[in-house]
């Protein structure tokens, strides 16, 4: 961005890959163009963006890392001329007792001078949302939602005001469903009270868009938001409000990419094994075993051998996700860490050996896995484009050869989503 160009608006730090792109995916829709940037940026992409979203790989390393991390981001935003900074986490609260949800969300306070800030990671479009304090994954509390499954941050408690007040000397406190139901004065008016009661952070209820729209409002004041993509679904407003935002046009534009096409799914959710399970009935699939792996096998050497039979004919999916108690059994043999660490290291090396095959679409499930492949495949910056599926958009990397990425959460997307995306980042439009 050069001194000519108009400064962007909101700084957005988010705690992992896909978890940027799921922001910067409604950021786009609500008409902000949207540049992601992989770490902190050396050099400032030389592109105008009324927002920028730093993707970091901070969700599950040591608290004081991921802070150290999160203000070294919030300095490089301020740097930008950002007015109004998100702490983007997951929309299922990923987290552990050791943090980082509430440590980063200290930090950034007292680094920005700020007093309160709301923690709110529902997003009903894709079946989450809170009531009561309590989070909802589609008809089933967090914790029973497969959540208490994950390989990294298994979520035990649905109370999220219990799980961030364990990850914070500072009060946290709730804007309860009937402030909410009520209008953004009303939620105002809820932000000043917990104040004087020395809340700092409160978990804010939501079922809805509309409730989104209404907190969203709320926080036009707030230095610091955080939350899940959901609650960014009314800041856009607010800048068009104040004059701010003048973007015309299309938000969602990106070069057309032509090349080979690969799917590589490391994540183990849900969603994902029935993404995985349908690939599998329709194209060729190759999975790779994290025991073979950890015995130094040549796993890696195998995949693309396998990828050698196939891509120049169809793309082929090259897949870790297993059930929670195959997951479960790697675990015990290896460590949660150690295995997760080998999965995530071979899929990245195998997207580079990919890449040298001319592959040049790629779509990736997992938000850790994401970061590795897009770590290993030296992407700096993406374009933000259209959207494949609700937190999901087409993305490219901006280079003068792009790659175009489609980077999955977890447990997003239908169960047709690897194709759907191969579509759309082949330039369809649907
Ligand atoms: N078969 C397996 N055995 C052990 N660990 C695995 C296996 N498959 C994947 N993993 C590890 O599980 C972790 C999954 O995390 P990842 O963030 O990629 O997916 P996710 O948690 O489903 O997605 P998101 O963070 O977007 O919700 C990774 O570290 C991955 O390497
Ligand atoms: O909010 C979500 O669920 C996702 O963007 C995510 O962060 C999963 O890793």
């Amino acid at each position: 961005m050069s001194q000519a160009q108009p400064k962007p608006l909101l700084g957005c730090i988010a705690d992992d890959f896909t978890g940027a792109t799921d922001l910067a995916n409604m950021l786009v829709r609500g008409g902000m163009r949207t540049v992601q940037t992989i770490g902190i940026p050396e050099q400032i992409p030389a592109v105008e963006a009324d927002a920028l979203v730093i993707a970091l790989k901070s969700r599950t390393i040591p608290a004081a890392e991921a802070v150290e991390q999160s203000l070294a981001a919030l300095r490089w935003l301020q740097q930008q001329g950002c007015t109004q900074f998100f702490f983007k986490y997951c929309s299922t609260f990923d987290s552990t007792d050791a943090g980082n949800i509430g440590q980063v969300t200290d930090a950034l306070l007292k680094e920005l001078g700020a007093d309160f800030t709301i923690a709110c990671p529902a997003f009903p479009e894709n079946g989450r949302t809170i009531y009561r304090g309590y989070l909802f994954v589609a008809d089933a509390l967090l914790n029973e939602s497969g959540m208490e499954n994950h390989p990294l941050t298994p979520m035990t408690d649905a109370n999220l005001v219990r799980v961030l007040q364990r990850q914070t000397e500072s009060k946290v406190g709730l804007v309860r469903y009937d402030t909410v139901a009520k209008d953004a004065a009303a939620v105002t008016e809820r932000f000043t009270a917990l104040r004087t009661e020395g809340v700092k952070m409160a978990i804010a209820d939501a079922v809805s868009d509309r409730d989104l729209y209404v907190l969203g409002e709320a926080c036009a004041e707030l230095k610091l938001v955080t939350g899940g993509s959901g609650i960014a679904l009314g800041l856009p407003e607010n800048f068009r409000r104040a004059g701010l935002l003048h973007a015309a046009g299309e938000a969602a534009q990106l070069p057309k990419v032509d090349g080979l096409s690969v799917v590589l799914a490391g994540s183990a959710s849900k969603a994902t094994n029935a993404q995985v399970a349908e690939w599998k009935s329709k194209h060729p699939a190759h999975r790779i075993d994290p025991l073979a792996l950890a015995r130094g096998e040549a796993v890696v050497a195998q995949a693309l051998a396998f990828a050698d039979e196939h891509i120049k004919k169809e793309p082929v999916l090259i897949y870790a996700t297993a059930t929670p108690d195959e997951v479960k059994a790697v675990q015990k043999e290896l460590g949660v860490a150690k295995a997760g660490h080998l999965v995530e290291q071979a899929l990245a090396d195998i997207a580079k050996g990919l890449r040298e095959r001319g592959v040049r679409q790629f779509v990736v499930a997992g938000g850790e896995t994401s970061g590795a492949v897009v770590q290993a495949l030296d992407v700096r910056a993406l374009r933000i484009g259209p959207q494949i599926d609700p937190g999901v958009p087409a993305t490219a990397t901006l280079d003068d050869q792009p790659l175009a990425l489609a980077l999955k959460s977890g447990n997003f997307g239908s169960v047709d989503f690897f194709e759907k995306a191969l579509r759309f980042l082949g330039g369809a439009k649907e």
